[in-house]
């Protein structure tokens, strides 16, 4: 569960009367590159503390959600609402509150994962402590002084592992996140950023039975356009399959 350190926030703005039920809205979204649209009129709402799960092929989208969710790419029309603030408008707000684990860990290759994390809390205002706890976590200390061009890939997902959750952000959106763990590594990340975690999450995955296992809501993308959008518990791994043909 996101820590206790988030009730300094509710003294300023109580939760009960602030809080949205849904952390993430989507109203006509559209996002184009060029003349290319690539996130194309998507609509949907993810309740605070579910998780969606988006499938696609390659170049169906996906990342390209995730990096708009981030503020990192700014919608170009429809609405985007995180924690009940406008994108792209109110990035600002919701920037700290938002953790991002993409496939471009976000790691600087001649710093210690320790270093790294430490640079990262310093922009949050994180303590100390918080990066030892992740990195015995992750079981990374070992390893914490090495730099991180040294690491195996593993060891690299699971040190950006520990930047993403470093904020204890409200919501996690996650790139593929299991990629190049093994299942032990698996296991470690977890309560850091499964859905045990407690958090909202947006997870994009290729695997149809693990993916539609990991999410509340399952989201189908094909160049662009949503096509698929149920509770996962009602989506059978074959739906899913016939997005890739
Ligand atoms: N910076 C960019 N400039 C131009 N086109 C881009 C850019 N980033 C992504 N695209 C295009 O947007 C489309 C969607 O790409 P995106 O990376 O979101 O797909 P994806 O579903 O995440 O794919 P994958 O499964 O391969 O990761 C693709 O056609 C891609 O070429």
């Amino acid at each position: 569960m996101p820590s206790p350190r988030r009730s300094g926030r509710a003294a300023v703005a109580p939760a009960a009367t602030t809080m949205p039920t849904d952390a993430v809205v989507l109203r006509g979204l559209v996002r184009r590159f060029g003349e290319r649209v690539v996130l194309d009129d998507l609509t949907l709402a993810v309740p605070a503390g579910a998780s969606l799960v988006v499938f696609g092929p390659n170049g169906a989208g996906k990342s390209t959600l995730l990096r708009v969710l981030a503020t990192l790419l700014r919608p170009h029309r429809g609405v985007v609402e995180l924690l009940g603030e406008a994108l792209p408008d109110r990035a600002w707000a919701v920037r700290s509150r938002v953790g991002l684990l993409t496939h471009e860990p976000l790691l600087y290759r001649d710093l210690s994962a320790r270093e790294n994390l430490r640079f990262h809390a310093r922009l949050h205002g994180v303590g100390d402590d918080r990066i030892e706890e992740l990195l015995e976590a992750v079981k990374l200390r070992v390893r914490a002084n090495d730099p991180v061009h040294t690491y195996s890939r593993g060891m690299v997902q699971r040190a950006a592992v520990c930047r993403a959750v470093l904020h204890d952000p409200e919501i996690l959106l996650l790139d593929e996140p299991l990629s190049n763990l093994d299942p032990a590594a698996i296991e470690l990340v977890e309560p850091l950023i499964g859905r045990a975690s407690g958090r909202t999450r947006i997870v994009t995955s290729h695997d149809p039975a693990g993916g539609l296992a990991d999410g509340d809501l399952a989201l189908g993308l094909r160049r662009g356009k949503q096509v698929l959008l149920r509770p996962a518990a009602e989506v059978s791994v074959d739906e899913i399959g016939e997005l890739y043909r």
